[in-house]
């Protein structure tokens, strides 16, 4: 494994940590080298300044005795001696810098954010990442953040009101396996008779007040609970417990804000841009293992390390990683991250998720030869760590959102395809595209030069089965309608199986 993902430039001093040898039997476990808790010192406090405001740096520097230097692989960052404390500097007080390690920056820049995108951070709390989204969007798109935890999601609201960034985002307490809303903004495009809209609830969403009366509180929360049951199956709705005032939801009606988009019709209207920064072990959190120091060693067992929590997590991690994918737009691209340095919860986990999702495509990130990481188990996946980055621990992988490649050949010929199709008989049968010669030649070099999308599915290697069918070339003006094509395609098969042609086991 340590060949395949590179050299990590370290000592071989051992850990100036007390580590518990639970702890150590775990780094042993996952070839974990535990001089990383050794290489604290070596790594810098990084700072993000608010574009604008670079300016101020000399006032810091004057306040701190100590000039910030500025990060020249990544835009607005500049490292301080890790015993420095800004907490009290103006410049902190003031919401014009925040402290935010380098890595989670790169992970931001993965997701390349472009003005108007409307971007989904579905495990956001407490909310740096969030933070220098909202920074990149500027005065267009909206950010959704999603996290399970009310009180961490809380204090995400209140770095958003205090680094003046809450205007275009809305925040949802709900589990980021299933949450399922897509961005008001996009609503238009979906066929209403998919997601009936109550007429009785006339009430908007007016300007967010931390200070609504209580009463006004309930009637929200009972009005929302009702349109949820006409709306969707989930049994936990989501809860909004922040909106800026351009984020999509002033204005618009409970029923419209809760809207949540069944199965696979979200593709046309989800979002631009999604960030899966998961919950994971924080082993390479270097920092937060070193808190155990204060909050004792005894409890790294139970919060880090627990067998069931560590199972479990992978788990969640491909659920997460799966519902943010559901939610991206074809064309969009998602970023998964970790703070963990295991194999397991990231490569593994990846891996696994390219298997079940033909549509997903590993991507190279923009930028990254000039940073200083190294590359994954998989290639363009990217990991940092002490020794090699002077950061924490962080693992970064990158996907788009493809139409199946099928799909897409047939687009490329669409014109060609258009001409034939004004001109076809129709008594005659009717092909798509150009013939394709030398198939099983080609089929076997797509093979090996897409390791990450192999021909079988799952442990258990069953064949993945292609079955093309045919419709007129033009898109669907509404996304729902390719979709009720697929559906179509799926009745065949269902009566295909049930008189036994063959058994459908997967469909995707
Ligand atoms: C690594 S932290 C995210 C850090 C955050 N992105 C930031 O930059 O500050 C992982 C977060 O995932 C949240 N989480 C755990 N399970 C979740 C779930 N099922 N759905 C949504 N969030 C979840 C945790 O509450 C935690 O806040």
């Amino acid at each position: 494994i340590e060949a395949n993902l590179g050299p990590m430039e370290r000592t071989t001093e051992p850990s100036m940590l007390p580590l518990p040898e639970e702890f150590l039997g775990f780094l042993r476990e996952n070839n974990i080298d535990s001089s990383i808790y050794g290489a604290t010192d070596s790594v810098p406090r990084y700072i993000r300044v608010k574009p604008g405001n670079e300016a101020c740096l000399q006032e810091l520097e004057a306040e701190i005795k100590s000039k910030p230097l500025k990060l020249e692989w990544l835009t607005g960052f500049y490292s301080l001696p890790n015993n420095v404390q800004i907490a009290n500097t103006r410049l902190y007080k003031h919401g014009l810098i925040y402290g935010i390690d380098a890595a989670s920056g790169a992970a931001v820049s993965a997701l390349n954010v472009l003005a108007g995108d409307h971007v989904l951070d579905l495990c956001s709390a407490p909310g740096a990442k969030l933070c220098m989204i909202l920074e990149i969007l500027g005065d267009s798109g909206s950010v959704t953040g999603v996290d399970v935890s009310q009180h961490r999601l809380a204090a995400c609201r209140t770095m958003l009101q205090k680094y003046s960034l809450g205007d275009r985002c809305r925040l949802f307490v709900a589990d980021g396996t299933t949450f399922s809303l897509v961005p008001t903004k996009r609503i238009n495009y979906i066929d209403k008779a998919c997601c009936s809209t109550s007429q009785e609830n006339v009430d908007v969403f007016h300007e967010w007040t931390s200070r609504r009366p209580w009463k006004e509180r309930k009637k929200t929360a009972r009005q929302r609970q009702i349109g949820f049951s006409k709306i969707s199956s989930v049994l936990q709705p989501p809860e909004l417990i922040f909106y800026g005032k351009k984020s999509g939801v002033v204005g618009l009606s409970i029923d419209e804000v809760f809207q949540s988009i069944p199965g696979t019709d979200v593709s046309g209207c989800g979002y631009d841009k999604v960030l899966v920064d998961a919950e994971c072990t924080h082993d390479g959190s270097v920092r937060h293992i070193q808190k155990f120091e204060q909050w004792g060693w005894e409890t790294l067992q139970q919060r880090v390390l627990n067998a069931e929590r560590t199972d479990s997590l992978t788990v969640l991690q491909l659920k997460l990683l799966t519902n943010g994918f559901q939610l991206l737009k074809v064309g969009g691209s998602l970023v998964y991250s970790t703070c963990s340095l295991t194999i397991a919860q990231n490569e593994d986990v990846v891996e696994q998720f390219l298997q079940e999702n033909a549509s997903a495509v590993l991507q190279e990130v923009e930028g990254a030869k000039s940073w200083p990481c190294r590359s994954g188990r998989i290639p363009k996946t990217l990991r940092f760590d002490p020794w090699t980055s002077q950061t924490s621990g962080l693992f970064v992988a990158k996907c788009s959102k493809i139409l199946a490649d099928e799909e897409n050949a047939v687009l490329a010929n669409a014109d060609e395809e258009q001409s034939d199709h004004n001109k076809a008989n129709p008594s005659q049968p009717y092909m798509i595209g150009r013939k394709i010669s030398k198939w099983d030649q080609l089929r076997a070099e797509w093979l090996k030069n897409n390791p990450s999308r192999p021909s079988t599915v799952g442990p258990s290697k069953m064949p993945r089965v292609l079955l093309v069918t045919g419709s007129s070339s033009e898109l669907c003006e509404n996304p729902v309608g390719d979709h009720l094509l697929l559906k179509s395609i799926k009745n065949k098969m269902d009566y295909d199986q049930s008189y036994k042609f063959y058994r459908l086991l997967f469909l995707s």
